[in-house]
């Protein structure tokens, strides 16, 4: 049998590499008293100055929301519940990637210090455009105002 035959008898599954899925970024809206945990990139340089949710990629063997709540303990320095989604799933990186964010709630009174970022700041409705977000961010960010006014 050649070559060619031995594809022939093959099923499309046998020889067709499957599309790797999508890393997955899981990132947090944090919100007290109305106003949204912002944070500001302090690299890689072309992302730095820009602005995004604390987050991270999911590792190997974690749940989504585990690793939100490390990403949230290493980048802040605190404890959260995670709550549901918000807004679509972001592709990033030409589709290698997605961004999928969470709210997540603080736990025991505990104060976001800015341990990885430049700095951080609590935003109000009226100022969510006066950052430069990363631009995956922007959809997300445009679910925001409900939940900051009510
Ligand atoms: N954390 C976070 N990352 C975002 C957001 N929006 C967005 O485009 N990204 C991108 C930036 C990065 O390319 C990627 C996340 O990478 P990262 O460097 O923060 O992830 P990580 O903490 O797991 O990093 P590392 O361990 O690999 O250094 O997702 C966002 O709101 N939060």
């Amino acid at each position: 049998m050649n070559f060619r035959e031995i594809l022939d008898r093959m099923r499309p599954e046998q020889y067709v590499k499957p599309a790797s899925s999508p890393r997955v970024i899981v990132a947090a809206v944090i919100i007290t008293a109305g106003r949204v945990l912002a944070c500001e990139r302090s690299s890689p340089p072309e992302a730095a100055g820009r602005w995004e949710f604390p987050g991270g990629k999911v590792e190997p063997g974690e749940t989504e929301q585990q690793a939100l709540a490390r990403e949230c303990a290493e980048e802040l320095g605190v404890r959260v519940e995670v709550g549901g989604r918000i807004g679509p799933d972001v592709p990033l990186a030409h589709g290698r990637a997605v961004l999928r964010v969470y709210v997540a709630d603080l736990l025991g009174g505990d104060v976001p210090e800015a341990l990885e970022h430049r700095s951080l700041r609590w935003l109000t409705v009226d100022q969510l455009d006066t950052v430069p977000w990363l631009p995956a961010d922007v959809p997300i960010v445009a679910e925001l105002p409900p939940l900051l006014s009510s």
